[in-house]
């Protein structure tokens, strides 16, 4: 067992010195309740605070991997590097900046499918990659309730295009309400 953390209280906020990456600092706001669980005279004294203890093994769990990666690894089961699939997700999320306002002044067919398919795609990326980052460590199988969810969005969304009125259509009518 070795410490992970230590710090001292220093105007509100609690200064950590992660002692597994020598000569970083991190500063980090504490909760309110902070201040009732420490005594006014240790304030005062400005001493050492609070020693978080973990195991090796456990502080390790927690901590991200920062690489160095080798090819193989960056491309993971993808069918693509990484780095072609973030231009992509970027093109996309730079192209909803005309296809939003192009979608509600034309509207019809055509823009009904750019707005739900881009839409559909930014935002699955989008959660996917937040998934990966946050919660696949401890829920390996969160992406299939995610699968699930998308697939049945952007059927939702196409069946709403071709058998209703239309996405675009759908919002000008929201705002003449
Ligand atoms: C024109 C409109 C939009 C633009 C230009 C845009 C742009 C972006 C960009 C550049 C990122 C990446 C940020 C990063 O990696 O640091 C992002 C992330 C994201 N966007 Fe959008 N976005 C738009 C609309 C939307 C909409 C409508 C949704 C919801 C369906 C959405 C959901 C998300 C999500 C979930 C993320 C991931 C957040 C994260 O990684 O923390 N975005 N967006």
């Amino acid at each position: 067992m070795r410490p992970l953390q230590t710090g001292k209280l220093i105007s509100g906020c609690m200064l950590f010195q992660d002692t597994m990456v020598a000569g970083t600092a991190r500063r980090l706001c504490l909760r309110p309740q902070i201040f009732k669980e420490l005594s006014p005279s240790s304030i005062s004294k400005n001493v050492t605070a609070k020693t978080i203890v973990l195991s090796p093994a456990m502080s390790h769990y927690f901590q991200a991997r920062r690489g160095p990666f080798t090819p193989e690894e960056k491309q993971g089961k993808h069918m693509m590097m990484a780095s072609t699939h973030w231009k992509i997700e970027r093109i996309i999320a730079v192209s909803m900046l005309g296809i939003m306002p192009a979608s509600i002044y034309f509207q019809g067919p055509f823009w009904d499918f750019m707005i739900a398919s881009t839409v559909m795609l930014h935002g699955y990326w989008g959660v996917n990659g937040v998934l990966t980052d946050y919660l696949e460590k401890f829920i390996p199988f969160i992406h299939w309730f995610w699968y699930a969810l998308a697939m049945a969005g952007i059927a939702g969304l196409l069946n709403f295009n071709y058998n209703d009125v239309g996405v675009t259509k759908a919002i000008s009518l929201v705002w003449k309400l």
